[in-house]
């Protein structure tokens, strides 16, 4: 008898899929990614051969030939119970997760544009898994729904009122899945009741965030109307002067070409020239590279600047968590940001960091530190399921 829950996390160029028990234990899981591209690839966790797709695989049939895997390996028996989709962006309509019906897919379509390379994707997602098991309930969760706690000062731009009344246009903020699970692992690590845990959550992977956490809340994050404001990220700029449209759209630049270039040229990236992989900028910047060491100060300096911008929507900090593959991994990361602090007291014990805090208890703080520094793995697919199984009911 089949007890599975199907999570499916589609990015721009990639998807996830894990498969949960009823407990929530994680069974299996799949990758594939460059979908579009020539060398399309995916592959089983655990699993040492890669699964071949076709040359310019898409999100569908890539999807369809994973699902086809689980099934012939067993992993997947008959239908799963239920299947939760991330959702980049959930405008204001979703304050929560939402079981999937027409009136669900609308309001994703009517914010698409909002998170062009994410909700395009997460719909294609939804689709194909309608299509493959139509009687089975789906559940969307929505990266945005942890914020919609913000209060309205920190959600405001200064624009004119028209601007939010008629367009939304607000600060949304994303990645709240992985925030809302760092206050939670937080303050089961602190040995605090959520409700009374504050936190400063910086999430670093591919996309970048960072939130200010107040008593298991968010109050303030560094995402806006669309997933590229703030923080440095792998191939997006973060924060810019918005000024530069003007002045570029005057040299001949177009303002879609401006949106292409700050999405998906910028960032990491951009900086280096090379790559948006941070374990290979490390590595080049170790060999004296500088435009890869340049990337590096650079996301390093804008995070710390947010990280000192994010006390302020803060009455108590009980500590600072790094999550995302560059926040678990990238000792050297957290290093040179928290160097930038020392006015706040924050210090980094170096054997701890060059240890992930992982033989330890999650501190990479040094015992002078003001405030403690942890890293913990984040785990949005846990969420998702946990998320899938309540609006299910199972
Ligand atoms: N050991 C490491 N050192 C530095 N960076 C790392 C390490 N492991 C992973 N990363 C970085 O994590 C980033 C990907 O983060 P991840 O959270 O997996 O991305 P996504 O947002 O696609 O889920 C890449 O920049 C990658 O280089
Ligand atoms: C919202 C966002 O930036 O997501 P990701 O990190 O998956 O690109
Ligand atoms: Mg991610």
């Amino acid at each position: 008898m089949e007890d599975s829950i199907l999570v499916v996390n589609s990015g721009s160029s990639s998807v996830k899929l894990a498969l949960f028990d009823k407990h929530h234990q994680k069974k299996a899981s799949a990758l594939a990614e460059k979908l579009n591209k020539k060398d399309a690839i995916a592959r089983i966790s655990g699993s040492p051969e890669p699964i071949e797709l076709p040359a310019g695989a898409d999100h569908q049939q890539a999807l369809q030939i994973l699902i086809e895997t689980f099934t012939r390996k067993e992993l997947l028996q008959g239908q799963p119970l239920a299947i939760g989709h991330r959702v980049v962006h959930g405008g204001e309509t979703f304050r929560e997760a939402a079981l999937i019906d027409s009136k669900t897919i609308t309001a994703i379509e009517k914010v698409s544009g909002l998170a062009p390379l994410h909700n395009p994707v997460n719909l294609v997602g939804i689709d194909a898994m309608q299509s493959l098991f139509p009687s089975v309930p789906q559940v969307a969760v929505f990266d945005t729904a942890y914020h919609q706690s913000l209060p309205e000062k920190a959600y405001r731009y200064a624009l004119p009122k028209h601007c939010y009344e008629v367009w939304g246009v607000r600060r949304y903020g994303f990645h709240g899945t992985s925030h809302h699970f760092m206050a939670q692992e937080a303050a089961r690590l602190l040995g605090k009741a959520v409700e009374n845990t504050s936190i400063i959550s910086a999430h670093l992977g591919n996309g970048c965030s960072i939130t200010a956490i107040q008593d298991g809340k968010s109050v303030d994050t560094s995402m806006g109307l669309t997933p590229l404001e703030g923080l440095v990220m792998g191939t997006r700029s973060g924060d810019v002067d918005p000024g530069l449209f003007d002045y570029l759209s005057g040299r001949g630049v177009s303002a879609s070409e401006v949106h292409t270039m700050l999405n998906n040229d910028s960032g990491l990236m951009g900086l280096s020239g090379h790559t948006n992989d941070m374990r290979t900028l490390c590595e080049l910047a170790e060999k004296g590279d500088k435009p890869a060491r340049l990337a590096i100060d650079v996301f390093c300096f804008r995070l710390a600047r947010y990280i000192g911008a994010m006390t302020a929507s803060l009455t108590h900090l009980d500590a600072v968590v790094f999550t995302g593959g560059i926040g678990e991994n990238s000792a050297e990361v957290r290093q040179e940001t928290i160097k930038h602090l020392s006015l706040l007291g924050l210090t980094i014990d170096p054997e701890r960091n060059q240890q992930h805090g992982k033989q330890t208890d999650n501190r990479v703080s040094h015992a002078d530190s003001r405030f403690p520094i942890l890293t913990i793995p984040t785990n949005e697919e846990l969420v998702i399921a946990r998320e899938a199984s309540r609006l299910a009911r199972l």
